[in-house]
């Protein structure tokens, strides 16, 4: 039986899954570790540093109890009898495979620093999002340790989304466990299968060979990333022949074969992982010698940018053919509702494109900070630090946002802006009061009797 988890990595994953994981095995002390000492602060405060809706009751009634977040990596790995891995496995942004394949070097950091400091045997658990084999790499690393402690490498991926992290964790579709076909290997995956067990039922955790789970994970946000990007094609399609794309997503969701979830047009995926995974997928596809199975999947990310590209490139085709000098209203920024996470969102490559052709953009956002824009935007480097602060200014009200701005685009799904006196927004903008839709999710007959132009994604209008 399991007593003691340690979880390298207190982000988006670690957070809040090892929160539900001790909220539900009180006998189990859980103890999540990070290098980043002001996340760690955060997290033994009620501003916890990710948002999620029920993140904090969770946290709440399980920290001091047997939850834990500390620095002291070491001492959480000594203590440990099954360590997760959950840091982050960013793009690479150099050498070989830069800008496709998975930076491993902070799962690598974590195997070392295990191998050095274990003395016990452990179960070593991946659950950050791995390329298929690297639990080979970990356990050559974890080999080495010159002691006599032994070890058990799991691949646990996770599926959460963010913005409905705690309901996907409470009530999962599945949980995935795969690890090595031995005696020791099957009693390892057992193990985990027990922690789980507390609130999933049994027949929900898929027991797996190592490769497969690590593949798995890699395909299914593929999968889901396809979904999006297929939708988003026909939306292009929609707009030039007056189809709708909300009547065509209805239409084949309809059949159960298709499905009907994620099958929203919108203005592009956005998050950390889909077009990271789909890079890493294509890498490996060509790293062992099948390019066409690499080409198909790139795809889904070259589709992807140009719905972004094709997004701010109707603003300014409808302005008539320029934003110069003109107030652009943004209203989100996140990469979905309901998150305060911004990586890869489309608004910032949208903020991008309307910069590159002089707007001032004014963006409000319920949930992220100025900081955070900025960042996004200083990262890409298409212009210097003080352009972006001079050209790109951030509100905490939307109607000031809006205010004489010559037209507005929805970027974010966030419920709240259904919600806004959308008449007074109109009063006070330009004429003509343009909005852009990329959500396609406020009432578009309603604007229109307003007066507004209304423009959405996958609407000949
Ligand atoms: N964000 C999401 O919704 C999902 C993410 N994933 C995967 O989970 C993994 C983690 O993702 P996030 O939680 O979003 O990342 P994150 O960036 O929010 O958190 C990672 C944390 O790991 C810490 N860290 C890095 N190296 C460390 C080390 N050597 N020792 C101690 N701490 C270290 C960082 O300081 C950071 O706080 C990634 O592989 C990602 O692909 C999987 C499913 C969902
Ligand atoms: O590995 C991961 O990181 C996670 O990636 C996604 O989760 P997440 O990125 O948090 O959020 P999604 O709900 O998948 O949305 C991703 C993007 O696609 C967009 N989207 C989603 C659905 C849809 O129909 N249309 C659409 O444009 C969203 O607005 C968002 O920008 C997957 O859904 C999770 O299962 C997976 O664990």
């Amino acid at each position: 039986m399991v007593k003691n988890i340690c979880c390298i990595g207190a982000g988006y994953v670690g957070g809040p899954t090892m929160a539900v994981i001790a909220l539900k095995n009180p006998n189990i002390k859980v103890n999540v570790v990070d290098i980043n000492a002001e996340r760690i602060a955060a997290w033994n405060t009620d501003e916890l540093p990710v948002y999620e809706p029920g993140l904090l009751e969770v946290v709440k009634q399980a920290r001091g109890r047997n939850l834990f977040f500390d620095t002291d990596i070491e001492k959480g790995i000594r203590e440990a009898d099954m360590i997760f891995i959950s840091v982050n496995t960013p793009t690479k942004t150099y050498g070989l495979g830069k800008g496709r394949a998975a930076d491993l070097r902070y799962v690598e950091l974590c195997a070392r620093q295990i191998a050095e400091v274990a003395t016990t045997d452990k179960i070593v658990v991946e659950k950050s999002t791995l390329p298929v084999r690297t639990a080979q790499a970990i356990k050559t690393i974890l080999s080495e340790t010159g002691n006599k402690a032994r070890f058990q490498v799991l691949s646990n991926p996770e599926f959460l989304a963010e913005g409905t992290a705690i309901k996907d964790l409470l009530e999962p579709d599945r949980v995935l466990i795969g690890g090595d076909q031995t005696p020791e290997g099957l009693a390892a995956i057992e193990e985990l299968t027990q922690v789980y067990a507390s609130w999933v039922p049994r027949e929900r955790i898929i027991q797996t060979r190592l490769w497969s789970s690590e593949l798995s994970k890699l395909t299914a946000n593929a999968f889901l990333a396809q979904r999006i990007s297929s939708i988003n094609s026909i939306s292009a399609l929609c707009e030039v022949t007056d189809a709708d794309i909300d009547e065509v997503a209805y239409a084949i969701g309809t059949d159960s074969r298709i499905g009907s979830k994620f099958l929203k047009a919108s203005v592009g995926f956005g998050g950390s992982c889909f077009q990271k995974d789909i890079l890493n997928l294509v890498y490996l596809c060509e790293f062992f010698g099948l390019p066409e199975v690499a080409r198909y999947w790139e795809q889904v990310i070259a589709l992807n940018d140009y719905q972004k590209r094709r997004f701010a490139q109707n603003i300014i085709h409808t302005l008539f053919n320029t934003v110069s000098g003109k107030k652009i209203a943004m209203l989100g920024w996140a990469f979905k509702k309901d998150t305060n996470d911004t990586r890869e969102s489309a608004a910032i490559y949208v903020a991008d494109h309307l910069l590159n052709d002089m707007a001032n953009i004014w963006v409000y956002d319920p949930k992220v900070p100025a900081k955070s824009m900025f960042a996004d935007l200083d990262y890409l480097g298409t212009r210097s630090p003080e352009e972006n602060r001079k050209h790109l200014t951030v509100v905490t009200d939307p109607y000031e946002a809006c205010r004489d701005a010559h037209a507005i685009a929805i970027i974010t799904e966030w419920d709240e802006f259904k919600t806004y006196d959308w008449q007074r927004i109109y009063v006070n903008m330009k004429k003509p009061a343009f909005i852009f839709d990329g959500r396609n999710i406020l009432d578009h007959k309603k604007l229109m009797e307003i007066g507004f132009k209304v423009k959405a994604i996958g609407k000949s209008y």
